[in-house]
């Protein structure tokens, strides 16, 4: 008997055009990007400064809308929702982690990561919630407000509450551009370790090659374009990768 794998993919764009602006002024952020998410792995977009790589999460996320093509969360295409189902989706099935942590200061470490199940108004799975405390560490500081934090552990909470609603993927731009490089390493470790253990889907942005080597894969962008994909990553592979974009002959500016 012959196996026979199937692997599902979390989130999708196909020929994904974003244009901001107009006329002259526009500016072709997303220029056909066609890239999937496969369910259960954590995956890095990569690229130089202005590549488009918040732009290409924003609209994989449903933060954003395309300009044309199509971006996929499942099987559903983001593009055929209203604005009200569009947000139900992303409170129901996307997670995020931003720079900026964005905890709610009033609450306590608990209450911050229970407030997405909270909003939706259901219990959701609490033995669940329970086990990604010990995920992240969190045990000993449930009860403390976030201001009585670390960076490293605040993100750590923000992490925790990404992945509390059990989402198909969990959305992460630059998770760790507010913390210093040993907290960083930790909070990347833990998107790792939270993606494999749990089997959820992690998509992670990041300018920073140590950071894109916690990851499955990583995707690069150039220009707008989807230039690479790269399994097993390592920084120095990654760092190698990246500068060859610096190389690239630009056609402007002084000679
Ligand atoms: N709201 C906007 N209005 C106009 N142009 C925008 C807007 N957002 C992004 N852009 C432009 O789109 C291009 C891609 O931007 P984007 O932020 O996606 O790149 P990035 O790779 O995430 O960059 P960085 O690493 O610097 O954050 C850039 O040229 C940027 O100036």
């Amino acid at each position: 008997m012959t196996a026979t794998t199937t692997v599902r993919t979390a989130a999708r764009v196909v020929d994904a055009v974003k244009v901001y602006g107009s006329g002259d002024t526009g500016v072709r952020a997303l220029d056909g990007v066609s890239v999937d998410f496969p369910a259960g792995r954590f995956t890095a977009i990569m690229g130089p400064s202005g590549s488009g790589k918040s732009t290409l999460m924003h609209c994989a996320a449903g933060l954003d809308s395309l300009t044309s093509g199509a971006a996929y969360i499942g099987g559903t295409d983001l593009g055929s929702l209203d604005d009200r189902r569009l947000t139900l989706l992303r409170r129901d099935r996307v997670g995020f982690v931003f720079q900026a942590f964005n905890l709610v200061p009033t609450l306590t470490v608990a209450e911050n990561i229970t407030l997405p199940l909270d909003l939706a108004g259901g219990g959701g799975d609490r033995e669940w919630v329970d086990a990604l405390v010990d995920v992240v560490g969190l045990r000993d500081r449930l009860h403390h407000r976030p201001t009585e934090l670390s960076g490293g552990q605040q993100q750590r909470v923000a992490v925790a509450r990404a992945f509390a609603g059990q989402p198909d993927v969990v959305f992460a731009d630059e998770p760790t551009g507010n913390l210093d490089s040993r907290s960083g390493e930790e909070v990347l470790g833990l998107l790792g370790r939270a993606a494999r253990q749990t089997s959820r889907t992690v998509v992670m942005v990041t300018h920073d090659p140590v950071a894109a080597a916690h990851a499955d894969e990583v995707v690069f962008l150039a220009d707008g374009r989807l230039v690479d994909r790269m399994e097993s990553p390592t920084a120095d592979k990654v760092l190698d990768r990246m500068k060859a974009f610096e190389v690239t002959p630009r056609t402007e500016g002084p000679s």
